[in-house]
């Protein structure tokens, strides 16, 4: 099956959300604009999709002042709401690029428990390694064996060194061995898996600031990216985690999972309203091709499922 193919069966359930309103509007227009009482029923469809009361307003609005070109039908007013969304994506679509100035690039993984940091982990590193970089993996996850023993498996899988302690060690200790050993061995990109911790849970928290801490003692400038991994079924909920990670450790970046199968993967479009940071790649499965970048055309007609041409 086609990547899009794959996107757009796995958005299906978020996709009639977004959608419900637009066929039932499309028979009750003549005119080349669309009535306000019509607009606020899609201004509702999207807020109940998980777009966010912003880019939902703001896409009301844009097709308020659209001017349709002949009969408005819902394949008309799909591609008028495609086009929408991909505006306000477009600007935070941007790959995870390893800067081969950094000796290693250090990629820190983070987000609430379950959220996919352990598989993302190793279908990074698969991509990565296909690429022909050297890569390292780092279990920082020393809470659960089961993670340690998960992230091992993708090393054998992708020919990739793992660092890895005891369960329960200092998963920032581990994580400045493996900077060592990955500036040692003069690595490409260094990826750290972390435990998954609760925004609430203060003291976690603080654990994920000491790895970034101690980390910066090795290199000033590492983490070079820290991504929150965000589960894609979990809607508006995805916005406060990014609030409460991004003051322990610096987030610069987002990637979303479990898009297959979500019926709130509307929860992309307002991610990148509220933050604006790079959504780097989204995930629909647990095999390493279904991790793949972002982008934005594509997702947003996938959203309100149309076809790509
Ligand atoms: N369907 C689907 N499942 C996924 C995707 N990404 C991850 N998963 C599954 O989600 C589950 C949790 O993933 P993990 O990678 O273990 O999550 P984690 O964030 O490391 O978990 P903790 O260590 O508990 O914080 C696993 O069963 C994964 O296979 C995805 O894109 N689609």
């Amino acid at each position: 099956m086609s990547w899009f193919k794959k996107l757009k069966e796995g958005l299906g359930k978020s996709t009639s959300k977004v959608t419900a309103s637009l066929s039932s509007l499309s028979n009750l227009f003549g005119g080349a604009r669309i009535d306000a009482s019509s607009l606020e029923e899609v201004e509702d469809a999207l807020i109940s999709a998980d777009l966010g009361t912003t880019s939902a307003q703001r896409l009301a609005d844009r097709m308020r002042r659209h001017k349709f070109e002949g009969p408005i039908d819902s394949d008309t007013l799909g591609q008028a709401l495609a086009d929408g969304i991909t505006e306000i994506l477009e600007p935070v679509a941007q790959k995870l690029e390893i800067d081969a100035a950094h000796a290693p690039h250090v990629v820190l993984l983070v987000g609430v428990n379950g959220s996919g940091k352990t598989t993302t982990a190793g279908k990074l590193a698969q991509q990565w390694r296909d690429e022909g970089k050297s890569v390292m993996l780092a279990a920082g996850d020393t809470f659960r064996a089961a993670a340690i023993e998960q992230l091992q498996i993708w090393g054998a899988r992708t020919g990739t060194e793992v660092i890895a302690g005891a369960q329960g060690g200092d998963a920032a200790a581990l994580a400045y061995e493996a900077l060592e050993k990955a500036k040692a061995a003069n690595i490409d990109v260094l990826i750290i898996d972390t435990a998954g911790r609760l925004q609430n849970r203060t003291e976690l928290m603080d654990e994920l600031a000491k790895i970034v801490r101690v980390m910066r003692k090795l290199d000033a400038s590492a983490p070079h990216d820290s991504v929150i991994i965000l589960d894609g079924t979990v809607g508006q909920n995805a916005i406060s985690q990014v609030k409460a990670f991004r003051e322990v450790a610096d987030v610069t970046g987002l990637i979303v999972t479990k898009l297959d199968g979500s019926a709130k993967g509307g929860v992309v479009v307002a991610l990148a309203e509220e933050f604006g940071l790079p959504v780097h790649a989204v995930g629909v499965g647990e095999q390493a091709d279904d991790l793949q970048p972002f982008a934005a055309a594509e997702f947003a007609k996938a959203l309100v499922g149309i076809d790509t041409d």
